[in-house]
């Protein structure tokens, strides 16, 4: 019978030969035998096209019952089986968080607001029992670190979930440019979410590229000096598909279809000068950009910190300029319906003056993408 490291070595192996279904299934022997990461691994894998089937075998290997496998068994149920948060997917969420689950925790503070008693509750116990996270990524003044651990009230959470819920579905959608179709909602991301993505990914930042014109590679230029961290598929975690998910379905766009969310960090005097997110008609005949969904349609903007006159986004040609306030999400249109790139979508994010500007940016293809189905399946 072969061991673990013989079928992980193996694994590899037909990895490097390009055999990836192989490979997957060594993985899933190797998840039998008692690796959890390669039973997520193969789980993962196999969810893009058969969801029901990758729980059924997480709920088969001996460490079902890990905090880790329940956590994820609850995501893809969460994501690719029920695409909302049904009540066993709290129970388990508020299970895990009780028992310190760092995660958990961390999803349970993101979907109770701030000003719900229960979210004190929430980061309390990730104080007691997750220190090191609760300081990089909540650390709350209200928080007395001293205090016995509380039992989580898990009706109270259901139904500071279920507020937030209902919020999100009734945020008003203003339609600012009806060429374009630019729209502005806001408040489409708690203040927690926007510190949470600046925190977690400020370690990804590095200098913003540019495609080149001529051949799609990537490029350093003046016309874009901030910092980027491009938040990859294997980084997704719960509240990272959330917000994405968020972001497609206001732009009216298929999750399938889109790039990985790019973080963006403006310090004083950065800018990203007057473009057009679609690609050249050169750029779009590169194999390689038509291989990854093909031209850009949509674009998709969250600005994660207020901006008090500096740092808007502009878009000269349709005379609007919109203010940076934490938690709004704008969207626009980069292409008309015969996939030629609409000219007014020109726009800018002018020159920071005071402090820094963080933005996330989604940009949506017209066909799928590899993150797009590597994150969220067909
Ligand atoms: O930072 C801004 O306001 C604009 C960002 C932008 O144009 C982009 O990321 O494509
Ligand atoms: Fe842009």
């Amino acid at each position: 019978m072969n061991s673990v490291q013989q079928l992980l070595d193996q694994a590899q192996y037909h990895q490097q030969q390009g055999a990836i279904d192989k490979s997957m299934a060594l993985l899933g022997e190797a998840g039998k035998l008692g690796n959890i990461y390669a039973a997520l691994d193969f789980a993962y894998y196999k969810v893009r096209s058969d969801a029901k089937f990758a729980l059924i075998y997480l709920q088969s290997i001996p460490n079902a019952q890990h905090p880790t496998v329940r956590y994820h068994t609850a995501l893809i149920t969460r994501f690719y089986v029920e695409e909302n948060f049904s009540r066993s997917v709290i129970s388990e969420l508020v299970a895990l968080a009780q028992s310190g689950h760092a995660e958990s925790l961390l999803v349970l503070s993101c979907w109770c607001s701030e000003e719900e008693k229960v979210y004190l509750q929430i980061v309390s116990v990730m104080a007691k029992l997750s220190p090191n996270i609760y300081r990089q990524l909540v650390n709350d003044d209200r928080v007395l670190v001293s205090t016995s651990l509380e039992p989580l009230d898990e009706s109270s959470i259901e139904r500071a979930i279920r507020a937030r819920e209902a919020k999100l579905r009734s945020l008003e959608h203003e339609m600012l440019n009806e060429d374009i179709s630019l729209v502005r909602v806001k408040n489409a991301l708690s203040a927690f979410e926007c510190r949470y993505l600046q925190q977690r990914f400020i370690p990804l930042l590095t200098r913003s590229m540019v495609a080149n014109p001529a051949d799609g590679s990537p490029l350093v230029d003046s016309i874009r000096t901030s910092d980027v961290g491009v938040i990859l598929s294997e980084m997704a975690d719960w509240i990272v598909r959330d917000i994405d998910t968020r972001m497609a379905n206001i732009s009216k766009t298929k999750t399938s279809h889109g790039e990985p969310l790019n973080l963006l960090r403006y310090q004083k005097g950065q800018e990203y000068k007057a473009h057009y997110d679609a690609f050249s008609h050169k750029q779009c005949q590169q194999t390689e950009l038509i291989e990854e969904g093909g031209q850009r349609a949509h674009t998709v903007l969250a600005y994660l910190n207020s901006m008090s006159s500096d740092g808007e986004t502009h878009f000269p040609k349709i005379d609007v300029k919109i203010k940076p306030e934490q938690g709004t999400i704008v969207s626009f249109k980069n292409i008309d319906e015969n996939n030629e790139i609409l000219k007014l979508s020109l726009h800018l994010g002018a020159p920071v003056a005071n402090g820094e500007k963080w933005t996330l940016t989604k940009w949506i293809r017209i066909h799928q993408t590899q993150y797009g189905i590597l994150t969220h399946g067909n």
